[in-house]
């Protein structure tokens, strides 16, 4: 069913501006779309109309089927939140606490029922310390942190977000689509605009790319961002990872469909064709030699021993010297270590409810874990407190895989709507052995 669709809509503003005509937009329940186009194109426009902000000059708007209306409004607005690209227009109360419960408050909710509540969004959005703080003196990061609370409260089944990640940094990014992955996890779908091709390549289901008004295009992120000249021609940037994709294709290096992350661009690489630097383990080798590859501690290692996985050196080297290898016969990838995946429950108060703290060590143990990483507020809240450094805690799942694909056994913690997604992207790559540990 779709979440909502628009058809033939058209706005056009007091002074005489057409900002949308046309337009026939859709998205599925649980769908993640990106929203693309340059400056004007109308994306906030468009987004203003998804709960009745404003109304079409003409056309229909349908939310859950339903086309909204003076008797739906109330109903529209509590299944379709929105938070705007600015922050301060959405937070207005004398703290954060009350700006958060602002939402349930309106809605005549029970004071301990609303306590509650806010105690949980702060807890989850790991933004406790903030409560008693005026939102206007909170940096751009916790203002965009807090607005989404907000709304999330509210427990919206569509999220509508103009511009999530603009004026944040590396971790601020992160942070707040973790936070939408999460949600998204949970059944809820999400919209967003965004002018970052990076973001919608890796994170959309589906991608619309607006123009003056316009639909310019449709679809899914691979086959949009394949098409070289519509994206030149939108205006929009080309992703570095395809970029990097069609500099190799055309030397022979790549080969297959365009790649929408590192993962996929490193498995678009034939390492048939490519020498591979090496470091020898324990002996002299002499270019033309017959070696045989195996991983340790993350390094691609020669040695004598058969490993299935054989290459020439056409770079001759002293033991524990560097040597390139080139015709490697066998597949690379068939060197993968582990990803073992912990489950913890989405809620962890005081880093212990319902995980057994001695239990997860003794996993890091047993797994041998070379790498660890965190996804999800409860996982890094835990994490921290069991005083574990993580080696990542940006895009984890990835940066999971590609050291598992470097040899290293990885061990992943998840907060609960998160696991399943990892797992099931973690089990495409079926050279991975995985483990699922779940305590919840
Ligand atoms: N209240 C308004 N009155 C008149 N014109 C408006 C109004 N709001 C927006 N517009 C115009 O409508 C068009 C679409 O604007 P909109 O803000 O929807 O674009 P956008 O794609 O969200 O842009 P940006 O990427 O800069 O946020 C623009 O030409 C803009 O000038």
């Amino acid at each position: 069913m779709n979440a909502i669709e628009t058809i033939g809509l058209e706005h056009k503003y007091a002074d005489g501006t057409v900002a949308l005509s046309g337009v026939d937009f859709e998205v599925d329940k649980g769908e993640r779309v990106a929203v693309l186009g340059p400056n004007g194109s109308g994306k906030t426009t468009l987004f203003y109309h998804f709960n009745g902000l404003i109304r079409p000059t003409a056309g229909d708007i349908r939310v859950f089927g339903e086309n909204i209306g003076k008797e739906n409004i109330d109903t529209v607005r509590r299944r379709v939140g929105i938070v705007f690209q600015d922050a301060d227009s959405q937070l207005f109360a004398p703290t954060v606490f009350e700006d958060i419960a602002f939402g349930p408050k309106n809605l005549g909710f029970d004071p301990q029922d609303i306590k509650d509540r806010v105690s949980e969004i702060l807890h989850r959005f790991d933004i406790e310390e903030l409560a008693k703080k005026n939102p206007a003196n909170l940096s751009e990061g916790q203002k965009r942190r807090v607005a989404i609370a907000g709304v999330v409260i509210m427990e919206p089944d569509v999220l509508v977000l103009d511009e999530p990640t603009s004026g944040l940094d590396a971790s601020g990014v992160t942070d707040t689509m973790e936070i939408l992955d999460e949600l998204n996890g949970e059944g809820k779908t999400i919209i967003i605009s965004t002018h970052d091709t990076e973001l919608a390549a890796s994170w959309a289901d589906r991608v619309y790319i607006l123009n003056k008004g316009k639909i310019f295009r449709k679809g899914v992120p691979r086959l949009i961002f394949a098409d070289e000249k519509l994206i030149s021609e939108a205006g929009l940037k080309h992703p570095a990872i395809v970029q990097t994709f069609r500099e190799f294709h055309a030397r022979g290096i790549s080969k297959g469909e365009v790649p929408l992350s590192v993962l996929e661009l490193m498995d678009s690489i034939d390492a048939k064709l490519i020498s591979i630097r090496c470091a020898v383990a324990g002996f002299d080798i002499s270019a033309g030699d017959e070696v045989y590859l195996c991983m340790k501690d993350g390094m691609l290692v020669a040695g004598s021993v058969p490993t299935g996985v054989r290459g020439k050196a056409v770079l001759g080297g002293k033991k524990g010297e560097d040597i390139a290898v080139k015709d490697v016969t066998g597949d690379l990838h068939q060197l993968a270590g582990s990803i073992t995946i912990v489950r913890v429950p989405g809620i962890v108060e005081g880093g212990s409810r319902a995980v057994n703290i001695g239990k997860i060590r003794e996993i890091l143990e047993k797994e041998n874990a070379g790498k660890i990483g965190a996804m999800g507020t409860s996982a890094k809240v835990l994490v921290n407190k069991m005083g574990i450094k993580c080696d990542f805690e940006f895009d984890v799942a990835q940066s999971g895989m590609l050291a598992a694909l470097r040899g290293f056994n990885v061990v992943i913690f998840a907060s609960g709507g998160m696991a399943g997604r990892v797992i099931e992207r973690v089990r495409e790559k079926k050279i991975i052995r995985t483990v699922l540990k779940s305590f919840e």
